[in-house]
C-alpha cells in the first residue's frame, strides 16, 4: 500500500481542476470516487506504473506519444474529450536562465496545440509552492482543450537539486526542453541583468523602451556604479570564482547529470539558444518534432527586427510581438584576457556536457544537429575514416560574399570582442581571419588536376612540412605576434562613445508580456529577472563598462543594422536610462521597422572562420548522396574540385583532389600523432579520434592540450592576418588542417538546399550561397 499510495496521489493531482472547490465532505467523496475510478482506469488500460502511455481523454496524440508518453498520454485527464480546463503540463522548459527560455516559450505558444503559462510557476523548486500540491500546480496552467499541451518555463528548475525527481514523480514520461547558450555569454547576460536590476527603479512614468541618452552620461554612470564582471568572476588570486552563481549556472554538465540520472535522454531535448537567436524557425521545427506536434510554425511567422536586433513574431492578433527590453540587452564589453580565462575554465565542463548530449540539438544554420554527433558519426579512436564525415562535404562559397567579407573587415574589428559574439567564430578567430590566406589553397594547388582514382592512393602533403616550433619564422614576425597578443589584453576596454546624443528609436510594436513586466505577487514572486538572484551576484560596485557604439554597423548579434540606425546606439534598461533624465530627449524619430523582409544572414556562421578554404563541387552534387557516401565508407572514388574563388573568381582552374588525398596528407608521416576534432556549437574543438598516438602523449590530455593549441592558433590568426600560415604554424609548432562539414545555404533566404541545382537556382535569383556548418574537422600533428 505504501507503494501504491504515492501513485494514487499522483493520479489525483492529474485530475482536472474544478474552478469552484466543492464543500469538504463532497470533496472527500469526490476524491475517493476519483481515486477509485482512476485506479480502475489505470489498470484496465494497462498503464502499469502510471498514467504514462495511456490516453484517458481519448486523444491519440497524433504520434506525439510515441516515445513513452508525452503530452497526450495521461497528462490530461478530463471526463469530456472536448473539455477545456487546467491540466498539468505535458512539457516543461527547465532552463537555463538567460539562454532564451522566454523567447522559446513565447514562440512555441504560437502553435495552436500549445498553451503557455504566462508566468514562471516555480512549483518544483520552491518548497512553499510545492507543498501546495499538484492540483495547485495544474490550476496555474493555462486552460487547454483536448489535444493541446500546456507548457511552463521556470529556468531555475535546471539547477535545483530536488526538481528532476519531483517532476518525474509527477509524470515520468513528460517531455523536457533545455535551452543552453554559449556559457560565457550566459554569464555576461546574467551579470548584465543583475547590475541593471540593481539600478533604481525607473518610476511609473519612465519611458520603458524609448529614450535618448548621451553615451558619455551612460558610460559615466555605469563606471561609477557597477562592479566589473572581472571583479565578480575572478577571485583576487585570478582564479575563476565558482562561488559566483552566474559562473556555476553555466556549468551545464554539473546539473545535467542530475537530470540524466532521473530521465532518459530521449525525454530531454537540448536546444542551442544561440541558434534560436539566429534562426528560430528551424529550432522550433525541431521542437515541434520532439513534441510530436504538427508542423505549424511557419518561417514567415518570424521577422528579424533590426532595431531590436532579434527576431520578433506575428502574434495571433497579427501584431508583431517582440520581447521587451529586458531581453536582448546590450552586453558590456569584456576584456579578451578574461574571456580567455573563462574559456579555459569552461572547456572541461563543456566537453562533459557535449559528451552527455545525444539529443538532436537544434542547430539552425549549422550543418550538424546536436551538441553531439549523430549516430553515424561515432567517435572512432585510431580510425582515420572518421574524417570522412567531416571532410566530404562539398560547398561553394560565392566570390562576391568572400570579397564583401574581405572589404568588411578592418583592423579595428579584429580588436573588439563584444561579449555577445563570443559564440561566433568571428569572436574566436576574429574577423581578420576572414582575410583569405593561402593556408590550404596553396597546398592544394600542388595537387594535380583530375587526380585519377587509385587503388593505393597517393600520399600527398597539403600541409606544411614538419617543423620545429619557431623554426621558420622571422624574429620580426614573432615580435609582431607577441606584440599583438599583448595588445589584445588592453584593447578590449570601453571605447568611449561619441558625446553626441544617441537615439534609440521608439518601438511601435506590441511587446511581449514577458518576465520583466510582471509584478511580484505572493505566489509568483519569482519573475525570472529575480529567479536566481542571490547576494553572490550583487557585489560592491567599482568599475563598469557598457558596450561602445557599434562601429561597423552591425547590431548586437552581428546582424547588419538597419540603415536608419547607423548612428551609434546604446540601449539601456529603462532603470538605467532614468538616471539620465537631465539628458533625456524624447525627440525620437519613429520609423516603421517592421517591414517584413528577408531575414539577415546568420550572424555567426563558420563562414568567416573558413573563408580561406573553399571546395566547390566538380560535378552536380546531391547533398544527401554525399552524406550517405561519406557515412558509408572511406573510398576514394569521389573527386572534389578545390579552388579558391578569390584567386580564381571564375573557378575555371578546377583542381580535382580525391578525398584520400586530403586524408593522407595528415597521415603522411608516421612520426606524427594525428588527432581529429569536431567542433561544438560554441566553437570548441572536441576530440573525435586519434591515430598513431606516440608515447608520452596522454589520451586524456588531448582535448585540453589541443584546445589550448587551437586557441593559441586562432588567437594568433585573429591578430595576425598578414602572416602566412606556415609562419603561424611554425610559431605554434603544430600543423593544421581545417575542413568544413557543410551544406548549402542561401544566407539571405536562410534556406538550406539539398541539391546543387536548387542552390544554383538561388544563386541566379540573386541570393548568395554560403557554406554553413558547425562542424569543422581539425587535425593537429605533433612531432615526437
Ligand atoms: N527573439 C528574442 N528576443 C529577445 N531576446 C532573445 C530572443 N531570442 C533569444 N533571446 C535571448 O534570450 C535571453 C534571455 O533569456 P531568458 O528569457 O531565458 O532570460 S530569463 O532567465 O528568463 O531572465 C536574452 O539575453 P540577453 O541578450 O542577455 O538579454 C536574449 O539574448
Amino acid at each position: 500500500m505504501s507503494k501504491l499510495f504515492p501513485q494514487l496521489s499522483k493520479y489525483v493531482a492529474k485530475c482536472k481542476i474544478s474552478k469552484r472547490p466543492p464543500a469538504p465532505r463532497k470533496l472527500l467523496v469526490l476524491v475517493l470516487f476519483t481515486l477509485a475510478s482512476i485506479y480502475f482506469l489505470c489498470f484496465s488500460f494497462g498503464g502499469g506504473g502510471g498514467l504514462e502511455g495511456s490516453s484517458l481523454d481519448g486523444s491519440d496524440g497524433g504520434g506525439g506519444a510515441a516515445s513513452g508518453g508525452g503530452f497526450f498520454s495521461g497528462d490530461y485527464f478530463s471526463s469530456n474529450a472536448e473539455g477545456k480546463g487546467h491540466y498539468l503540463p505535458g512539457c516543461i522548459i527547465i532552463g537555463v536562465r538567460k539562454c532564451g527560455t522566454r523567447a522559446l516559450i513565447d514562440m512555441l505558444n504560437l502553435h495552436p496545440q500549445v498553451e503557455k503559462s504566462p508566468l514562471e510557476i516555480h512549483f518544483f523548486d520552491r518548497d512553499e509552492n510545492y507543498i501546495k500540491g499538484l492540483e495547485w500546480y495544474a490550476s496555474q496552467m493555462p486552460e487547454t482543450f483536448s489535444g493541446q499541451i500546456a507548457i511552463e518555463k521556470s529556468p531555475s528548475y535546471f539547477v535545483t537539486p530536488e526538481v528532476p525527481e519531483r517532476i518525474y514523480e509527477m509524470n515520468s514520461s513528460i517531455k523536457l526542453l533545455l535551452i543552453v547558450r554559449e556559457p560565457i555569454t550566459r554569464v555576461i547576460s546574467d551579470y548584465t541583468q543583475i547590475y541593471l536590476q540593481q539600478s533604481p527603479s525607473p518610476g511609473a512614468n519612465a519611458p520603458s523602451n524609448t529614450t535618448t541618452i548621451t553615451a558619455a552620461a551612460a558610460n559615466s554612470f555605469l563606471q561609477q556604479q557597477q562592479p566589473s564582471l572581472e571583479e565578480l568572476v575572478l577571485t583576487p588570486s585570478g582564479h575563476v570564482n565558482t562561488n559566483y552563481k552566474a559562473i556555476r549556472i553555466s556549468m551545464y554538465s554539473r546539473y545535467m547529470q542530475r537530470w540524466l540520472d532521473v530521465f532518459p535522454k530521449e525525454q530531454i531535448h537540448v536546444i542551442d539558444g544561440d541558434a534560436l537567436i539566429r534562426d528560430p524557425y528551424n529550432v522550433l521545427r525541431d521542437v515541434e518534432r520532439f513534441l510530436g506536434l504538427e508542423h505549424k510554425l511557419e518561417r514567415d511567422y518570424f521577422y528579424f527586427n533590426n532595431t531590436k536586433g532579434f527576431y520578433c513574431w506575428r502574434s495571433l492578433n497579427k501584431l508583431i510581438h517582440c520581447l521587451n527590453d529586458s531581453k536582448g540587452r546590450r552586453h558590456p564589453v569584456v576584456k579578451v584576457g578574461l574571456i580567455r580565462t573563462l574559456r579555459q575554465f569552461y572547456r572541461k565542463v563543456n566537453y562533459e556536457f557535449y559528451e552527455m548530449d545525444e539529443s538532436p540539438m537544434s542547430d539552425a544554420g549549422g550543418g550538424r544537429r546536436g551538441l553531439k554527433r549523430r549516430s553515424g558519426d561515432q567517435v572512432i579512436k585510431g580510425n582515420v575514416p572518421v574524417l570522412a564525415d567531416n571532410y566530404r562535404r562539398v560547398t561553394r562559397l560565392s566570390v562576391k560574399k568572400a570579397k564583401l567579407e574581405e572589404e568588411r573587415l578592418s583592423p579595428s574589428q579584429t580588436e573588439n570582442v563584444p561579449s555577445s559574439s563570443i559564440a561566433s567564430p568571428m569572436a574566436v578567430t576574429g574577423p581578420s581571419f576572414g582575410t583569405p590566406t593561402t593556408r590550404i589553397r596553396r597546398n592544394v594547388s600542388a595537387i594535380p588536376k583530375s587526380t585519377p582514382v587509385e587503388s593505393t592512393p597517393r600520399r600527398r602533403s597539403i600541409r606544411t612540412p614538419k617543423t620545429t616550433p619557431n623554426s621558420n619564422v622571422s624574429m620580426k614576425t614573432k615580435q609582431t605576434i607577441r606584440k599583438r597578443l599583448i595588445q589584445t589584453d588592453v584593447i578590449h576596454q570601453v571605447t568611449s562613445p561619441s558625446p553626441a546624443e544617441i537615439n534609440v528609436p521608439s518601438v511601435p510594436i506590441e511587446y511581449a508580456e514577458d518576465d520583466a513586466n510582471r509584478v511580484s505577487t505572493a505566489t509568483h514572486s519569482n519573475i525570472d529577472d529575480k529567479d536566481d538572484n542571490d547576494s553572490d551576484l550583487l557585489k560592491p560596485l567599482e568599475e563598469s563598462k557598457v558596450s561602445a557604439p557599434n562601429e561597423n554597423n552591425t547590431s548586437h548579434n552581428g546582424h547588419p543594422s538597419d540603415p536608419l540606425e547607423q548612428h551609434s546606439e546604446i540601449r539601456l534598461d529603462a532603470a538605467v536610462t532614468q538616471k539620465f533624465t537631465n539628458n533625456l530627449s524624447l525627440n525620437v524619430p519613429k520609423k516603421d521597422f517592421l517591414t517584413p523582409g528577408p531575414p539577415p544572414p546568420s550572424p555567426a556562421t563558420p563562414l568567416e572562420n573558413m573563408s580561406d578554404f573553399h571546395l566547390c563541387p566538380t560535378h552536380s552534387v546531391d547533398f544527401d548522396t554525399m552524406i550517405n557516401e561519406s557515412n558509408a565508407m572511406n573510398d576514394n572514388t569521389n573527386t572534389y574540385d578545390v579552388r579558391d574563388p578569390l584567386e580564381d573568381p571564375s573557378c575555371n582552374n578546377d583542381e580535382d583532389v580525391t578525398f584520400e588525398d586530403l586524408i593522407k596528407v595528415i597521415d603522411d608521416n608516421e612520426n606524427y600523432c594525428m588527432r581529429i576534432y569536431d567542433r561544438n556549437p560554441w566553437n570548441e574543438y572536441i576530440l573525435l579520434g586519434e591515430e598513431n598516438l606516440p608515447q608520452g602523449i596522454h589520451v586524456q590530455d588531448a582535448p585540453t592540450q589541443m584546445s589550448q593549441d587551437l586557441e593559441n592558433f586562432l588567437e594568433t590568426m585573429r591578430m595576425t592576418p598578414i602572416l602566412n600560415p606556415e609562419e603561424i604554424q611554425s610559431v605554434l609548432g603544430v600543423n593544421l588542417y581545417l575542413s568544413p562539414e557543410t551544406h548549402f545555404e542561401c544566407d539571405r533566404c536562410s534556406q538550406k538546399f539539398q541539391t546543387s541545382e536548387a542552390c544554383q537556382e538561388h544563386i541566379e535569383s540573386g541570393c548568395e550561397i554560403n557554406l554553413v556548418g558547425t562542424s569543422v574537422g581539425m587535425a593537429l600533428a605533433y612531432g615526437e
